[in-house]
Parts: C-alpha cells; structure tokens; sequence
C-alpha cells in the first residue's frame, strides 16, 4: 500500500481514507481470492468477534461453510464450548443446517428464530427427536402466531439423494428442474442438511474454511486470568482449530504470561492475542508466542474505553502500524472493531490486516445467538452489549461474592444495551457476507489486484475531509 498526497502528522481511521483506482489486467471480481495468509484456514478475511451477543455455535458455523472464522466468547462456561465446538464439527459442509424446531412449538415461537421472509425450511421434531416434517419459513407469513407449527405440515417436503448432487451447480440446477427453491438433503434416508437455490449459488462462489479432517473450522477465546493452560488444552481436545487470547489491554505482563502458557502447550494451533495498537505491543506479544495479533483499542460499536479512558487509537493507523511491525516478524493482525461498511473492510486490508473481526453488525443476524425482538414500528432486532459493559461483568463475574462483584462493575468500559436492527433486506450473516465480500472483491479489482497480498501491495490510499466521506454516502431521498 502507499499514500497519495501529504501524510497528516495525526492518526487516520476509516473514514479518513479512500482508495484511489488504478490501471487493472483482472477481468472479473469473480477471479479474485480473497484468501488470507495468517495460517487459519479461512478463505476469506472475515472473523465474527467473541462477543455473548455475536458468536455462537450457529453462527460460527454458517461462517466457516462461507470460508471464515467465528470465535466462541470465553465467558461461556467450559462444558458449553466444548459443545458447541464438537456441535460445529458435525454441521453440514456442503449443505445447509436448517433451522430445527419442535413440532409442539408454536408459530410466534418460530418467529422469534427466523423471519418468514428468511427463506428456507424449518424442519420440525417431536418430543423423542424423531423427524416430524418440515414447513417453508414463508409459510409463518400467512399463520396465526398461536397455531402449532406441527399443526402446518402439509404432505412432504422435497428431498434430493446426497449421491445425486455431485456438486453445489448440480443442486442449483436440480432445484430449477423442479421448479422448487429449497429441499432437504438425505443420505441413505438420513437427513444430512438442506439446500436452497441461493446457497447452492454460494457454494459456487465460497469455499469452506475446513479443518484436515474436512470439518468446518471454529476458533474459541480464553481470558487471562485463571488456569488459562487448562482452558486451552481443553479447547484442543475439543477440536478447536485458532486460540485467541483475550483481554481489553494486550500489552500487558498478564497476557505475556497467558500466552507463553498457551504456547507452551506445543498444541500446533495458530494463538491470536490482543489487543494492542503498537508496533511494542506487537514485538512483546509475539516474543511471548503470538502469531497473529488483535487489533484495536476503542473503535468497537459496544465500546466506551475512548470515551472512559481517553485511550486507544484511529483504527486505520493502529492497523497499518502494527501489521507493519508484524510483517517484520512473520506474524500477522486482525483489525477488530469499528467496521460500519464493507469499505471499511477493505481499507483494513489495505493497511495491512490478515482478517477482519466484526462484533456488532454480525449481532443483527438470524444466526446470532439471541431472540428476535420487534420494535413498536415492527422493525427486527436484536439486543447486543460490549463484552466489558456492566451487564457482560455482572455475567462473567455473577458467582464471586458481592463484594468482588462490586469492584469489578467500577471498571465498565461498555455498553450494556443497544439495537441491531436487522436489515430487511439482508437478514442473514450469509447476506451480510454476500454484500461485504463483493465490495471488497470489487475493491480488489477497482486496485488490479486478484489477491490479498496483490492488493496490500498494489492499493493507494488518498486522504478525505469529513465532506468527502459524506459525498461517499448514498442518498435515500432527494435533496
Ligand atoms: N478492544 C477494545 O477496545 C476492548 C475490548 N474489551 C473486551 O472486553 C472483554 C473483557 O475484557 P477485560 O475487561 O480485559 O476483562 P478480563 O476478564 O480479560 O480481565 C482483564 C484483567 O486484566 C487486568 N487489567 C489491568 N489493566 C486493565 C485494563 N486497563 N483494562 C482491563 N483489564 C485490566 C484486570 O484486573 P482488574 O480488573 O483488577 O483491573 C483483569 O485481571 C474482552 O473480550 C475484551 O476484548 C474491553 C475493553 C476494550
Ligand atoms: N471497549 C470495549 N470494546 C469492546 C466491548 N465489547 C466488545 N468490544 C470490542 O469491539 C470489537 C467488535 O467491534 P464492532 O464495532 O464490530 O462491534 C470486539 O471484538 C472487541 O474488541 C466493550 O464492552 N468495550
Ligand atoms: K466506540
């Protein structure tokens, strides 16, 4: 990457910069990879961050079949993120999971899950688990909220042999030829996932990020304090395939520590650690044993640490900065936090980064982990909060004693509350990944780049006032 005009003597962040064309020999955005090279196994740069309210096993899931990462947040208790780990190993690759529902279940439950505009099919199951039919989620449109969703099963819904779809453009085709645009998929009788004419399309495009063994791949956080060793060796053995080490000040003697423990472990996996925004932070964190760091102090939607503390740093700096110095060492970052746009995405690249995390706009989706909630004007959405905001403290340290409880809730560096509305249009992490990795494919080519490592060399990056930026934006109405 270089700068075109004048560098400022202070910090940029996204908004700040832009990315100028330049002469491109790549004829289509479809021929670009978009793969990072930080030894993670994803095949594209995007990491959904370990927030309560963002990443869970569904989620984490639905990413990796995309090619990306998802990273289980340590507040959950051991023995569920050794569930849901083992839960990702099992998920379709090729497939879908569909959305599995009791048969008892009524149709206000279903809509608390997935809206009926997502598309798709609800497969429903009785008491004892047994398959118990199926419904079209387009089907919850037109019943009352009271009905049973048993109670809409109507004949069988279309089912495809696993040993007839030889590949996802043979699904397509086959869903055209049968003029349908969902059915399940079954191997030997046993249902092994679903495919939609809109999935089959993307596994056209995407290519899963799986482990040796062929499984989806899942990455998982561990805190700093406690037996942190323990935790990781039990991650491990659970089949998780990326560490990340965690805490709001990397650069701390606590987290070299945490690492050197961890990496002590010789368990061959790649260790993430942060977060920092120095090239220091990043010689002391990959001294200790780190391979790729995280990046970002204050950027994030939930965060109030710039506001509280005055500390932290412009992302686009942090990030160009810090992936300088990791470079020089073999290591790599994730710029996390602060992505409102697929732009910015693609200037975090630019700068340098391997991946990018996002926590918040991930917490709007069908597959987060939360309920769906409907505003007074009948918009979706879910409830989101900042991992160190009060209500996350008051949950990670709920079982110590009032007392201690008490001292930690002084240092809230969070919010605890806020609405992410789903976009009407894109209610799902697919469509959001769909909208993020085309602009950021379009950027590459906009650059003449067909790789990350051709567009971390070949971008240029120009300088805007606040009134550029705002040119930038698309206008809903006339002015
Ligand atoms: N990227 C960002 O800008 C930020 C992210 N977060 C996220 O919130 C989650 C909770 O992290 P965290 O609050 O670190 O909790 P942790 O549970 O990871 O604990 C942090 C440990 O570090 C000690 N510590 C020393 N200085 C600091 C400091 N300035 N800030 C925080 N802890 C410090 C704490 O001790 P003691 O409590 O006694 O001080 C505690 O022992 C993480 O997921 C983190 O990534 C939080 C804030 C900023
Ligand atoms: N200072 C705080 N930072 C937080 C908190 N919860 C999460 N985070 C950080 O934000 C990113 C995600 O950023 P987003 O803009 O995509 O939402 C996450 O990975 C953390 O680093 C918090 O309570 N305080
Ligand atoms: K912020």
């Amino acid at each position: 990457m270089r700068f075109s005009g004048q560098v400022p003597a202070h910090d940029l962040t996204y908004s700040d910069v832009f990315l100028i064309p330049s002469r491109s020999a790549v004829t289509s955005r479809l021929a670009v990879d978009l793969a990072p090279t930080d030894g993670t196994g994803a095949t594209i740069p995007i990491v959904a961050a370990n927030m309560n309210s963002v990443t869970g096993p569904r989620l984490a899931a639905s990413l990796a079949r995309r090619g990306g990462l998802g990273v289980l947040p340590q507040d959950l208790p051991l023995q569920e993120l050794d569930a849901a780990i083992r839960w990702v190993k099992q998920q379709p690759v090729a497939w879908d999971a569909p959305i599995e529902l009791s048969a008892d279940a009524s149709v206000a439950d279903a809509l608390r899950v997935l809206p009926a505009s997502a598309g798709g099919l609800i497969v429903l199951r009785d008491a004892d688990g047994a398959e118990a039919g199926a419904v079209s989620a387009s089907r919850l449109a037109t019943a009352l909220p009271d009905a049973r969703l048993g109670d809409l099963v109507h004949g069988t819904v279309a089912s495809l042999d696993a040993d007839d779809l030889t590949g996802a453009r043979a699904a397509f085709d086959l869903l055209v030829d049968a003029g349908i645009d969902a059915a399940l998929v079954r191997h030997h009788g046993h249902l092994v996932g679903a495919v939609t004419r809109r999935g089959a399309l993307r596994s056209t495009i995407y290519a899963p990020a799986v482990d040796a063994g062929g499984r989806l791949r899942v990455a998982a956080a561990v805190g700093i304090n406690g037996d942190v060793a323990a935790k990781a060796r039990a991650l491990a053995e659970a089949g998780v395939d990326v560490l990340v080490v965690d805490t709001a000040h990397g650069h701390q003697e606590g987290m070299l520590a945490a690492i050197r423990a961890v990496a002590g472990l010789g368990l061959g996996l790649p260790i993430v650690a942060g977060n920092v925004v120095t090239a220091d932070g990043v010689r002391d964190l990959v001294e200790a044993g780190a391979s790729i760091l995280k990046v970002g102090v204050g950027p994030g939607a939930m965060c109030t640490t710039r506001m509280m503390t005055a500390v932290g740093r412009p992302q686009f700096s942090a990030v160009l900065e810090t992936a300088g110095a990791a470079r020089e060492l073999g290591a790599h970052v994730w710029a996390d936090g602060g992505v409102r746009y697929p732009r910015d995405v693609a200037l975090a690249l630019a700068a340098g980064a391997a991946s990018v995390m996002i926590g918040s706009w991930f917490a709007g989706t069908i597959e987060s982990p939360g309920l769906l909630e409907r505003d007074a004007d009948g918009r979706l959405y879910k409830e989101s909060w900042g991992m160190a905001s009060t209500k996350a403290v008051q949950e990670r340290f709920g079982r110590l004693d009032p007392y201690e409880l008490a001292r930690k809730e002084l240092f809230a560096e969070g919010i605890s509350s806020s609405r992410i509305y789903l976009d009407a249009n894109r209610p799902s992490l697919e469509d959001l990944l769909d909208m993020i990795t085309s602009g950021v494919r379009s950027s590459f080519t906009y650059s003449g780049a067909a790789s990350l490592p051709e567009f971390q060399e070949r971008a240029v990056v120009g300088f805007q006032s606040a009134a550029g930026y705002e040119e930038g934006k698309a206008l809903p109405v006339s002015w």
